[in-house]
């Protein structure tokens, strides 16, 4: 009710009746006054308080229109730069009554604190794992505390096992020769471009079935073929995504009715649970019928050693239990080092000189092999890098980790604060707050890597010709902390493997005028993909 309705209905009234009814609008008048009152000191005091943030805060709706202008283009860069404005944190606030208040900081002091110094008071927390849960259940990316430490415990004994690394190494010369390069081969044959990133996720994701399950879910094969549980897996990956942006209250009411993205969500996990199920059941069968056999099954896969195990009490684990093992590492290891060759691939594209040196190297290391053998197997088409071969490329290791620092797999990632705390650059936390860690944010931050952060240069990562680690709090890309990575070994290994064994046979060229931005997800996909074509380096 504005001033306006007022004057009209005033006119209304008869003249005998005409103080009674302005009295009686008196408290009308009043309340609509105290509105605009209200919303004007709020907004006010909002705009005031938002220069002090650095953004607008505006009433009910908090920070949202900025965020909403600052993503129109590209939200990691919007986010670089409030951070960087900021001096490395900034408090984000949602609109009322959403799950979006949370502290963002690219600050390696606050991230030292959050990831290791206080650990138990920033685990992934309720919200998370409740979100989470009808994908991932009690499993390892999700679980907090004692849950997640028997699970790290024992797949980190299995992940520093000689047998898993023999068999990771295996299953990697198995995918690239049979696989990978016979596909490759015939788009270059074909002179067709392809798209190098859906390829590179493929061979990765039969790579992680392969280490989890122990069997080989075949989507690198000519023809690219769709593979139901792969894509019952990305379908119920992405509607658990769609969950983290719609209130909470929402999704749980579609969940109940059963409608919109959360009947996706319930079909798409039925087919991955029937897969992993019958997986899990032949797997039980096969290795009861083979126990007091010496020379039972050589397996090392994930499944075959947790279902080994017994639980505290000597029981068997249950099937659910392994279910969420198996689906949780699939989760973990599917795309990460896929997107991470990807934009290695167009980095390289942009810059010659280090695939030349990534080439010197390489022919150093086979030479080495010739002159070993006698001149044998230097030259052979079918080279087959080896592990000790892999280990030696310090140079590759350098220019995938400058890769990874300005575009990591993982963009953000999140904790949860359990009480008051403070970080070592002055925020103040309270018990509740979600905290964002910008992993992007911090690849191209000056005040970490000085002022040419945004400069592809993988020597900054070498000394005296060696690969020198960075410190995990300022080169997030692999978490830190108890938390680090469990895969991360296998990863640069896995990586450097693939991109060796392309590189010595193909120069890669994008194609002309193909778009390469990153699309918003918890995963830096290139959106559209990275169209390439492929030149022979014996036809070059
Ligand atoms: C370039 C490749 C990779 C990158 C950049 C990467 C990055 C990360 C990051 C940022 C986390 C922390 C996630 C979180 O706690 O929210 C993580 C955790 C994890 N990663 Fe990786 N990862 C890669 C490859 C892999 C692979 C290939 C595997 C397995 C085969 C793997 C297994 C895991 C597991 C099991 C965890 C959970 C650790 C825990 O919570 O204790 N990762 N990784």
């Amino acid at each position: 009710m504005n001033s306006c309705n007022y004057t009209t209905m005033s006119h209304s009234q008869s003249a005998s009746s005409g103080i009674s009814g302005f009295l009686s609008l008196l408290p009308e008048i009043q309340t609509s006054e105290l509105f605009l009152a209200v919303s004007i000191f709020i907004t006010i005091h909002s705009l005031r308080q938002g220069k002090r943030q650095g953004l607008a805060v505006w009433p009910v709706v908090g920070m949202l229109p900025s965020l909403l202008l600052g993503i129109r283009n590209d939200m990691y860069e919007w986010v670089t730069g409030v951070l960087d404005r900021q001096g490395g944190t900034f408090t984000f606030r949602g609109p009322w009554f959403t799950n979006l208040h949370c502290v963002v900081t690219a600050d390696p002091r606050n991230l030292e604190h959050l990831l290791k110094t206080k650990f138990s008071s920033f685990p992934k927390g309720e919200y998370f794992r409740g979100t989470v849960r009808d994908l991932l259940g009690d499993g390892i990316f999700s679980a907090d505390d004692e849950t997640w430490r028997k699970q790290r415990k024992t797949a980190s004994l299995e992940f520093h096992s000689a047998e898993f690394r023999a068999m990771t190494a295996r299953s990697l010369v198995e995918l690239v020769h049979s696989r990978l390069l016979p596909v490759l081969e015939a788009a270059h044959d074909g002179r067709a471009q392809i798209d190098l990133q859906d390829v590179l996720l493929r061979l990765t994701f039969d790579n992680v079935c392969m280490i989890a399950f122990g069997i080989d879910p075949g989507c690198l094969h000519p023809g690219l073929p769709e593979i139901p549980f792969a894509k019952a897996f990305e379908d119920a990956t992405e509607a658990t995504i769609i969950r983290f942006i719609t209130p909470t209250a929402m999704w749980k009411a579609l969940r109940y009715l059963d409608l919109g993205s959360e009947r996706w969500l319930r079909r798409s996990l039925k087919r991955v649970d029937e897969f992993a199920y019958d997986v899990i059941r032949t797997r039980k069968k096969e290795l009861s019928l083979e126990s007091g056999d010496k020379n039972s099954t050589e397996r090392t896969d994930l499944l075959t050693v947790f279902t080994r195990l017994k639980d505290e009490d000597g029981r068997a684990f249950s099937d659910k239990f392994l279910r969420d093992v198996c689906v949780n590492f699939i989760l973990a290891g599917r795309d990460t080092s896929s997107v991470a060759l990807a934009w290695f691939f167009w980095l390289l594209d942009k810059h010659p000189e280090v695939e030349e040196k990534i080439l010197g190297e390489i022919n150093t290391i086979v030479k080495e092999r010739g002159s070993r053998n006698g001149g044998e197997g230097a030259e052979g088409e079918e080279l087959v890098f080896r592990p000790e071969e892999v280990k030696k490329m310090e140079y590759l290791q350098a220019a995938l980790s400058e890769a990874l620092r300005l575009y990591p797999s993982v963009p953000v990632d999140h904790k949860e604060v359990v009480e008051d705390e403070v970080f070592p650059d002055g925020t103040a936390l309270k018990k509740g707050t979600k905290v964002v860690y910008a992993i992007f944010s911090m690849g191209r931050m000056e005040s970490i890597w000085g002022k040419d952060c945004r400069d592809y240069k993988p020597e900054r990562w070498l000394k005296d010709g060696r690969f020198m680690s960075e410190s995990a709090y300022k080169f997030t890309a692999f978490n830190g902390g108890p938390r680090l990575c469990l895969g991360k070994d296998f990863a640069y290994y896995q990586m450097k493997f693939v991109a060796a064994s392309i590189l010595r046979r193909y120069h890669v060229r994008v194609a002309e005028g193909h778009p390469v931005v990153p699309k918003m997800a918890l995963t830096m996909y290139m959106k559209y993909g990275l169209k390439v074509t492929l030149c022979r380096r014996d036809e070059m």
